[in-house]
Formats: C-alpha cells, sequence, structure tokens
C-alpha cells in the first residue's frame, strides 16, 4: 500500500464511496482521508471506516495533498471557494462533477488572471465500487507529469483509466462511460422483465441475463473480432435472433442510443453554463 498518499474528499456521497472502497487499503491508509460532507449520516458512515470527518471545509484540508471534489455540479462553485482557503502551493485538484469545465474550477481556486493549474478533471463511474471502473481523465496545460502519475494511480486504483484531450471530449466520456451503467442497467432491467413476460421465474431471469451481458462483454473484450461480426455469429439466416433484431431495428435502438448519448452530452454542456454564474 502507498501510505504516504493523503486525500481529501469534497463531497462523501454514492462516488467517493465507490471511489473510496478502491483507494483505502491501496492507495491511502483511511487515517489520511478527510472527508467533507454537511450530512451527519453520511459522516458517521466515513467515521466508522476510520477517515476523519467535517461538515465544512477546515483546516485539515490544507495536510491533504490531493482533493476530490465529489459534489453535484450546482454545489461545486460554492464549495470550492469555501475550499479555496486552504489550497497549499502543490494542493492537486481533482473534480469529479460533471459538466463543470477545468477553466470555470481553475478559475475559482486561482486568484484573477491566474486559474489553478494543478487540476486534474476526472469521469469515473460506479463499477468503480467493485474495483471494476473506467475513469476518463484530462489534465489542464500546467499540471506536472507527476501530478498526472497521481491522478492516474488514484483512479486506476478502481478500475481502467483513458485520458482525453479537454473538457469536450471529457462531456463524450460522460456520455458513454459516467452515464453508461444506468444504460446497462436499464438493459439488464428490459431482459429480466422480458424474459419474466416469457415465463422464466425471477431467479432464472436474473442469472440468465446477468451472465448473457457479462459473457458477451468479455467475448466482445477478448475476441479479436469486432462486435458486428460477433452479433453476425449468433445470428442465423432465418432464426430467432434476425427476428429480435429486426424488432431492434424497426424501432431504431442504434439512433435511440446515439440520441441518448448526445443528450447525455449535451447536458454536460448545460450544466457547464448553468452552475459556472
Ligand atoms: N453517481 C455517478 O455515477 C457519478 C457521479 N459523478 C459526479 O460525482 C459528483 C457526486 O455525485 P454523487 O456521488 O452521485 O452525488 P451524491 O449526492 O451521492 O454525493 C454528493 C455528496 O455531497 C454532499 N454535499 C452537499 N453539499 C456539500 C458541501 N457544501 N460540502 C460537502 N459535501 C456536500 C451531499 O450531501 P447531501 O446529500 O446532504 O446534499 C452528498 O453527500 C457529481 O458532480 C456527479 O456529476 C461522476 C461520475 C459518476
Ligand atoms: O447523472 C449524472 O449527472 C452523473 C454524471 C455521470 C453519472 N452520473
Amino acid at each position: 500500500m502507498t501510505q504516504e498518499l493523503t486525500l481529501s474528499l469534497v463531497g462523501g456521497g454514492n462516488m467517493a464511496t465507490a471511489l473510496a472502497a478502491g483507494l483505502i487499503g491501496k492507495r491511502c491508509a483511511a487515517h489520511d482521508v478527510h472527508v467533507i460532507d454537511p450530512n451527519e449520516a453520511v459522516r458517521s458512515r466515513w467515521r466508522e471506516q476510520g477517515t476523519t470527518v467535517a461538515a465544512v471545509p477546515d483546516a485539515q484540508l490544507s495536510d491533504r495533498r490531493v482533493w476530490i471534489f465529489a459534489v453535484k455540479p450546482q454545489h461545486m462553485k460554492a464549495v470550492v471557494l469555501a475550499c479555496r482557503p486552504f489550497l497549499r502551493p502543490d494542493t492537486l485538484v481533482i473534480s469529479i462533477a460533471a459538466g463543470i469545465t477545468s477553466g470555470t474550477i481553475a478559475a475559482w481556486l486561482g486568484a484573477p488572471g491566474k486559474p489553478w493549474t494543478c487540476l486534474v478533471r476526472c469521469m469515473p463511474n460506479t463499477p468503480a465500487l467493485i474495483g471494476a471502473g473506467v475513469t476518463g481523465l484530462m489534465a489542464v496545460p500546467g499540471v506536472s507529469e507527476d501530478d498526472k502519475a497521481v491522478a492516474q494511480q488514484l483512479m486506476r486504483a478502481v478500475g481502467e483509466v483513458v485520458w482525453v484531450k479537454d473538457d469536450k471530449a471529457l462531456d463524450a466520456v460522460t456520455a458513454l462511460s459516467g452515464s453508461g451503467p444506468a444504460y446497462v442497467f436499464l438493459f439488464l432491467e428490459a431482459l429480466m422483465q422480458g424474459a419474466r413476460d416469457l415465463g422464466l421465474n425471477d431467479e432464472q431471469s436474473r442469472q440468465l441475463a446477468l451472465a448473457t451481458l457479462n459473457g458477451s462483454t468479455q467475448l466482445a473484450a477478448l475476441s479479436p473480432d469486432s462486435p458486428a461480426v460477433l452479433r453476425e455469429r449468433v445470428t442465423s439466416k432465418g432464426g430467432t435472433t434476425a427476428a429480435a433484431l429486426a424488432v431492434f431495428e424497426q424501432r431504431q435502438f442504434t439512433a435511440i442510443v446515439h440520441e441518448a448519448m448526445q443528450a447525455a452530452s449535451d447536458r454536460a454542456a448545460e450544466l457547464a453554463i448553468e452552475f459556472a454564474q
């Protein structure tokens, strides 16, 4: 375990919990993690894990080398400004908030005309909770290679990492892997419902649907063939799969997914404007 990394989680909700599941014990000790959250029930859960906690930003922030902002986009400005007095010149700030751009956060943290340059935006996802997450990262110009490595090392503790070049690309990451688990869970729910409607019981539906998603994604990851080729191998001419895929096509499944992802990306861009003032 890398013990020397000290961390503050600003916002101790769902995503902070998912990240901590991989980080604590692997990248930092629980007592080196300081959690800021206004909710006593949330703080109590963190206390039980052995972290220090506070309801509002406090001087302990200054002892933490890395801060991860994990509050809702609408809370970001107030929270960032409240934390700002506790910055050290070498504090590495990581934001996982959807939408809010690196330029906006850097301006909030910095002085007029002198934006904060030690800032990385990340977009993780909830499978981080079981170490199976994937995180998109982008760094503002000026972040040292060492600090990029620290951010990467943190996110690697909960899954894979993909660096992208700018905020726009991070919005695309948000629309794919940030929000993506919800799309997959929706598809899983639909498969299970479909199976129940066809007469299978709850347990059978769950086992078959989960194993199908799991097996198919593993096959796609390991196979040299494209998803399209793998799909064709399932689809016998005049058979059952062709009948099902014809319905997907008729209902424009691909267009629906495209439209949904565009909506997620557009919403990220809206959040950037809505909560930047
Ligand atoms: N959930 C996901 O799948 C993902 C979320 N994200 C991003 O992560 C961020 C957090 O999302 P998520 O974890 O789901 O949200 P949660 O609501 O679960 O967690 C946010 C936490 O921050 C607390 N909070 C509110 N105000 C403050 C404050 N002033 N100071 C400190 N903490 C505060 C909230 O308390 P209270 O509930 O009392 O308001 C809550 O406990 C968002 O910006 C989201 O865009 C990124 C990737 C994936
Ligand atoms: O729904 C949201 O806005 C956040 C960002 C990605 C996943 N959850």
